[in-house]
């Protein structure tokens, strides 16, 4: 898979560790020359993630909504720009320009991105899958939740179809290699 998206949080509160673990993924994505899709803030773990990536050789699209543009939070590191509306065709660029989509730690944008693709894809638009990577175990409580899901009935086909889970950066690596 060679352009791969990255959901992710544009907070600049978090933890070290969620840094950390966005810069190990972006060095991941330059070393293998890979394409990084992502949401184009200069904020948070989306800059870390591109300011690694770049900084190891891959390329990034970033898709930038209009009001991202308006308050400045735009990151200089992009080799390409698309430009959106707003959070909806945003959203629908980046599941077009990618193979595959990471979601790292990241608050409602990250979930309305996640939730985005899996629902377009349980109805039949595409097959590309989410991959949860878990670091430090923050999606255990959404993947807890999305398992009664699966066990009461209320999703239409096995969880595995919309995704999939990496708990450290040898799982996730090999799952977008
Ligand atoms: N206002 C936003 N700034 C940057 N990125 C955003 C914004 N709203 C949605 N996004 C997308 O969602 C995540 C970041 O949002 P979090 O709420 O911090 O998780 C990121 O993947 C953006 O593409």
């Amino acid at each position: 898979m060679n352009k791969i998206a990255v959901f992710c949080s544009a907070s600049d509160a978090i933890e070290p560790v969620f840094m950390e673990k966005a810069r190990e993924l972006g060095a991941w994505l330059g070393q293998h020359r890979k394409w990084l899709v992502y949401g184009g803030s200069n904020t948070g773990l989306m800059e870390a993630l591109a300011r690694s990536a770049t900084e190891n050789g891959a390329m990034i699209m970033g898709v930038v909504p209009t009001k991202l543009e308006e308050h400045g939070r735009v990151s200089d590191l992009l080799d390409v720009t698309f430009h959106s509306v707003n959070l909806s065709d945003r959203k629908d660029i980046m599941l077009q320009e990618s193979d595959v989509m990471v979601a790292l730690p990241g608050g409602i944008g990250t979930l309305d991105e996640v939730f985005h693709v899996m629902a377009a894809c349980s109805i039949g638009y595409h097959q590309k899958k989410v991959i949860f990577y878990n670091v430090e175990g923050f999606w255990n409580d959404l993947l807890a939740f999305l398992n009664r899901l699966e066990e009461t009935h209320f999703v239409h086909r096995p969880l595995k179809n919309y995704f999939e889970v990496a708990n450290t950066l040898e799982e996730l690596t090999r799952l977008l290699e």
